[in-house]
């Protein structure tokens, strides 16, 4: 089992490594085209093999898919494929619990299990884990004179990545983390209108971010299942840096990893991304 976290910077890399390290030493540094990777061999549970490949790629979703398609690749050509790809750091946080049923959306989900099957969604706090299960594109489209359209309004792409349910369910009740969608935007959020206008677009979004789309649109180029997990440093809404929360957040995120790591040893991957 081989897997790729990817994060943004270098202090939540290090918090990401920091975790894994409870279980296992970091073994190489390993230059990519872009970045250098951590690499840390954790001993699972079921004593199969795993190797954690930590690389911080950049801020935002642009920078995100280029270091990720650059450490697929270049595992891909040695013949040591990766399994799972996974986009970690901090992010800020929805403080309103999303709908327990179905709510409208200007922009309707066409993929993702309806909301009733959602179990464990809630509003977060600072310091939560958020584990995606769906990884949304928020601001990928054009604005009209009827309101924000998505690309794939338009006839283009995809703006949401679903990641394996199983592994979600799995990691969230592991790290009593909420579960929901995941935004990544470009531009963070600082005020109260964007903030519901997010929500009103993607009533299930739990936390906003810039990297995961990125992660998982390279992921996907290379069918590799995709998996976004993230620690609550601010609200999402108006702007005050002051109340950002970035040392607890990182500390949350290291204990988060403490105990992903050794439970992704114990999944080998099918398409559907079911535990075999
Ligand atoms: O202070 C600023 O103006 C500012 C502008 C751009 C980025 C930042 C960050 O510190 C973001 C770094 C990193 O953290 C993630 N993050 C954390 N909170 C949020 C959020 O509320 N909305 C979006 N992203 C957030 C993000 O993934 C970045 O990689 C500060």
């Amino acid at each position: 089992m081989r897997v790729l976290i990817v994060t943004a910077v270098p202090a939540e890399r290090d918090a990401v490594v920091r975790g894994i390290a409870a279980t296992a030493p970091e073994v190489a540094e390993l230059p990519v085209p872009g970045g250098v990777i951590h690499r840390l061999s954790p001993v699972p549970p079921t004593g199969r093999p795993l190797t954690v490949d930590v690389l911080a790629a950049g801020v935002g979703p642009a920078a995100a898919a280029a270091g990720t398609a650059a450490a697929l690749t270049a595992a891909a050509v040695a013949r040591t494929p990766y399994d799972l790809a996974v986009s970690a750091g901090i992010g800020g946080g929805f403080t309103t619990a999303p709908p327990t049923t179905a709510a409208p959306a200007t922009t309707p989900r066409t993929t993702a299990p309806p909301a009733t099957t959602r179990p464990g969604s809630a509003a977060t706090h600072l310091g939560s884990v958020v584990v995606a299960d769906a990884i949304v594109a928020a601001d990928l489209g054009a604005e009209t004179p009827d309101g924000f359209a998505a690309v794939t309004d338009l006839g283009f792409g995809t703006v949401e990545h679903l990641p394996p349910a199983p592994l979600v369910a799995a990691v969230a009740e592991a790290t009593d983390a909420v579960r929901g969608t995941v935004l990544t935007v470009s531009t963070v959020t600082g005020s109260a209108e964007r903030a519901a206008e997010l929500l009103r677009r993607h009533p299930h979004a739990v936390a906003e971010a810039m990297e995961g789309f990125g992660v998982a649109e390279a992921a996907a180029a290379q069918a590799v299942p995709a998996l976004e997990v993230r620690t609550v440093s601010n609200a999402v809404g108006p702007r005050d840096r002051a109340a950002w929360r970035i040392g607890e957040a990182m500390e949350a995120l290291t204990s988060a990893f403490a105990t992903i790591a050794p439970l992704l040893g114990t999944w080998t991957f099918d398409p559907e991304g079911t535990r075999q």
